[in-house]
């Protein structure tokens, strides 16, 4: 098949999250697999300027129009491989900037027409490199009206673009919503400006968008696919999503096994496998030695997460006084909401011996903190899928996880299933992570009982090869 995606992010160029990581195995993967894969990503000034970036070759200049203007652009190629293009969407105006979608104080204030600009130019350069494809697969808000485009040009122009659109929610919490004023510059015909196009409650729905005209809504594990069409969990839009239930469907991520592998992992000072688990105990030591801790008679707990409210930050502010009763370790990795940052470091800065807490975006600290943690907590108040509580099974080290979206089909809990278990699922609540905190201690004090859980954790297959499979059968069933 001929299969093209858009996003605004994609492991290794440019990554704020998830998303990133998702985006740049489905690239690698499906090509792996024999498909011609294009992706498309915005020109961020980090991609401009890296050294792969060199190599590009400007392939066309596009007019957008926007609003009452147009505007210019250039589509950069890289080829990768013999099946991988990634195409590069260049106005410097809009992508040649620091961050990606704003400051630390507040979001860029033209966000909007960014990508609305960068979704109408996928679909022009589709159109001017001649891409007939099978497959147009969009990534969250940033991408939303793009299937929308997509289709209103093949009106235009009489030529078919793609196949089949899919729409892939990887968090519906970020929604891309703009005053009704925004809607000029999608350029598109006023009755998509209602309740059957992007109007929501009064603004404009990027993910509305995506959601009604898309040919097929994909999310990113069947847990959340079922739980969002609930209130509790569909911000507002599960009645938009009951309306396409019958196109909905949840595939669990899988995780870049060569990326996060321990056996050869080059951030880890050691390497171990489920069978020799002593380069481990070396991880430890050096993750301690790193954050100025030193080992005590509980085990070590990581944290690897964004500081929002979605990763159950408030929860763990609330267990703080677990880790120095039970002389226990906690390394916290993350970066977000400064008034968790500033809570989370009064804390290490009040318990020094116990708590430590790093305040940085660190590739290489994440994978020594899954290495070299004992237990790895993630007490997401929803999570659309997670991948951390997959890289710490892979790294040994047991994932305690609150039993919401696709946290719930990738955990075994221990506790009500010991002898497959492979983690702790509890409740998304304080109760709830107690529970979870405790359970883990007294398992770690079953020296047995835990590595045969670390053994079970390390063999389970999280790649995506499996995952691939059921994308693959997805697009061939849909065209
Ligand atoms: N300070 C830091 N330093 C280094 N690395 C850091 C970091 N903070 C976070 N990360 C990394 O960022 C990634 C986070 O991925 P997640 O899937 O857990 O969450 P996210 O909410 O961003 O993604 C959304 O999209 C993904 C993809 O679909 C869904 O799995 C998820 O549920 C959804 O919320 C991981 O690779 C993690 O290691």
């Amino acid at each position: 098949m001929k299969i093209v995606h858009a996003a605004s992010e994609m492991f290794p160029y440019v990554k704020t999250g998830g998303l990133a990581d998702v985006c740049g195995s489905l690239f690698k993967s499906l090509a792996g697999v024999g498909h011609e894969v294009s992706f498309f990503l915005p020109g961020y000034r980090k991609i401009i300027e890296s050294k792969e970036f060199e190599s590009a070759k400007l392939k066309v200049v596009l007019q957008v129009e926007l609003g009452e203007q147009f505007l210019r652009g250039e589509v950069w190629a890289l080829t990768l491989g013999r099946r991988q293009t990634l195409y590069i969407i260049r106005r410097d105006e809009f992508f040649d900037r620091t961050n990606l979608y704003g400051t630390r104080e507040r979001d860029y204030d033209d966000n909007d027409r960014r990508f609305i600009y960068f979704s109408k130019a996928v679909v022009q350069a589709m159109r001017l490199l001649e891409i007939k494809a099978d497959i147009l697969h969009c990534h969250d808000w940033q991408t939303g009206l793009l299937p929308l485009f997509l289709r209103m040009a093949e009106q235009e122009t009489g030529k078919s673009l793609a196949l089949k659109t899919f729409f892939s929610i990887h968090n519906l919490a970020f929604q891309g919503l703009y005053p009704r004023s925004s809607f000029k510059f999608t350029n598109l015909p006023k009755e998509f400006n209602g309740i059957d196009g992007l109007e929501f409650y009064e603004q404009i729905s990027m993910i509305k968008g995506g959601i009604f005209f898309a040919d097929k809504i994909m999310t990113v594990s069947p847990n959340y696919a079922r739980e969002i069409l609930t209130p509790e969990f569909g911000c507002g839009l599960e009645g938009a999503l009951k309306v396409r239930e019958e196109d909905l469907v949840g595939i669990a991520n899988g995780i870049d096994t060569e990326v996060w592998n321990p056996q050869k992992d080059p951030y880890l000072i050691n390497h171990y496998n489920a069978s020799d688990l002593s380069g481990k105990q070396d991880c430890q030591e050096t993750l301690l030695k790193k954050v100025g801790l030193a080992k005590g008679e509980g085990p070590v707990y990581g944290v690897v997460a964004r500081l929002t409210q979605q990763k159950g930050i408030d929860l763990l502010l609330k267990q703080m006084s677990f880790f120095v009763k039970n002389d226990c370790r906690l390394v916290l990795l993350g970066k977000g909401d400064p008034n968790y940052e500033k809570a989370l470091k009064r804390f290490a800065k009040s318990y020094p011996e116990h708590i430590a807490v790093c305040i940085v975006l660190d590739e290489e600290m994440s994978h020594l903190v899954e290495a070299g943690s004992d237990f790895f907590i993630m007490p997401s108040i929803f999570e659309p899928c997670g991948l951390n509580q997959m890289y710490s099974q892979r790294y040994g080290t047991l994932p305690l996880v609150s039993g919401v979206g696709g946290l719930k089909d990738t955990v075994i809990d221990i506790v009500s299933d010991p002898e497959n278990g492979t983690g702790f699922v509890f409740e998304a609540n304080n109760d709830g992570l107690a529970a979870g905190l405790e359970a883990s201690l007294e398992l770690y004090g079953n020296e047995k009982d835990f590595v045969h859980a670390i053994k079970r954790a390390m063999k389970r297959d999280f790649s995506w090869k499996r995952v691939t499979t059921e994308y693959e059968s997805l697009y061939l069933d849909s065209i």
